[in-house]
């Protein structure tokens, strides 16, 4: 089958070779030259045979919309955009009721693997009207695993990235529960073998999966994390989550925590334990660390 695909970067180039490597035909667009196939939209549009699919795979929010602006007045009645980005999937109900005005369809796919989905295939998570993805089903039977899993239709335009948002936020809370093991581990002076230990874990137990790998992997090149600083940024997955979370009064105390874990770990200091410690030393008169203390003489009570 024969399909744009707009951003060749670390997912949309792997997709497209993964797709080549499948036999389909990919016109790629990217600002970069080096990657592109086509210098631009307008020409990327013009090698398309009608009725055109463009797959969309940039940096979510801008970039996103800007592109979908341009191509919604370059494409044609009948021709279909898919997202594939980690889009909001507010914004992809918004632009879909735009596009229709024009007859042009919009699918929104979530799409998870990161870096290892050109081997491994990719999950990928869609909402749309029932035809329209059944028409890129060629293109969503490419970039999943072969074994023939990981796709799900999950409902309508907006669906897609629904699920992959909540993907996330379990992600997010995965990785926070893999972390606070790790440091509880290697605080212990009880456990000899830290890396050995998540090593083994990978089978027979019931926490083996594809992010306990990961981190065996990264602790076998460092096994004390020694070349990283604790700093976590996000993308702002988890944040939707968070706030999905709160429009339907749904508890979610552990994606909630990992998410306050990251804005933790971008801080220099804490102003709000600062206030703790002020406020238990205007209390109690406990001792407290000043900022012209030697860090490494600590204040016991
Ligand atoms: O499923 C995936 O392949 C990942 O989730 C992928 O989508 C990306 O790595 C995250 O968006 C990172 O999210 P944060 O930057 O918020 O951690």
């Amino acid at each position: 089958m024969q399909l744009g695909m707009v951003g060749l970067g670390k997912m949309g180039g792997n997709m497209a070779a993964r797709l080549r490597d499948k036999g389909h035909d990919v016109v790629g667009f990217d600002f970069n030259p080096e990657l592109r196939d086509v210098a631009s939209l307008e020409e990327l549009v013009g090698r398309l045979d009608a009725p055109r699919v463009v797959w969309l795979m940039v940096p979510a929010g801008e970039a996103t919309s800007a592109a979908i602006e341009k191509l919604s007045d370059l494409l044609d009645a009948g021709d279909l955009i898919i997202e594939g980005g980690n889009s909001h999937y507010v914004d992809d109900r918004k632009r879909a009721d735009i596009l229709k005005q024009s007859g042009v369809s919009y699918v929104d796919a979530g799409v998870s693997g990161g870096v290892w989905g050109r081997e491994n295939g990719y999950g990928i998570m869609v909402g749309g009207a029932a035809e329209d993805v059944d028409r890129a089903r060629p293109i969503f039977d490419a970039l999943v695993p072969d074994t023939g899993g990981g796709f799900v239709h999950a409902g309508g335009v907006g669906a897609g990235h629904f699920v992959k948002m909540v993907h996330n936020g379990i992600e997010y809370g995965m990785m926070q529960a893999f972390a606070e093991g790790y440091e509880l581990m290697a605080a212990s002076d009880i456990v000899d073998d830290v890396p050995g230990t998540f090593d083994s874990w990978r089978e027979g137990t019931v926490v083996r999966s594809w992010l306990l790998d990961l981190l065996v992997r990264a602790l076998k090149g460092d096994p004390e994390l020694e070349e990283l600083r604790g700093y976590a940024q996000d993308s702002g997955e988890g944040r939707w989550t968070v706030q999905a979370a709160v429009d339907h009064a749904v508890p979610a105390p552990v994606i909630s925590s990992a998410l306050f874990a990251r804005f933790a770990s971008r801080q220099e200091d804490s102003p709000a334990m600062k206030v703790i410690a002020a406020l238990r030393n205007q209390f109690g008169g406990h001792a407290v660390a000043k900022t012209t203390d030697d860090p490494a003489r600590t204040p016991r009570s």
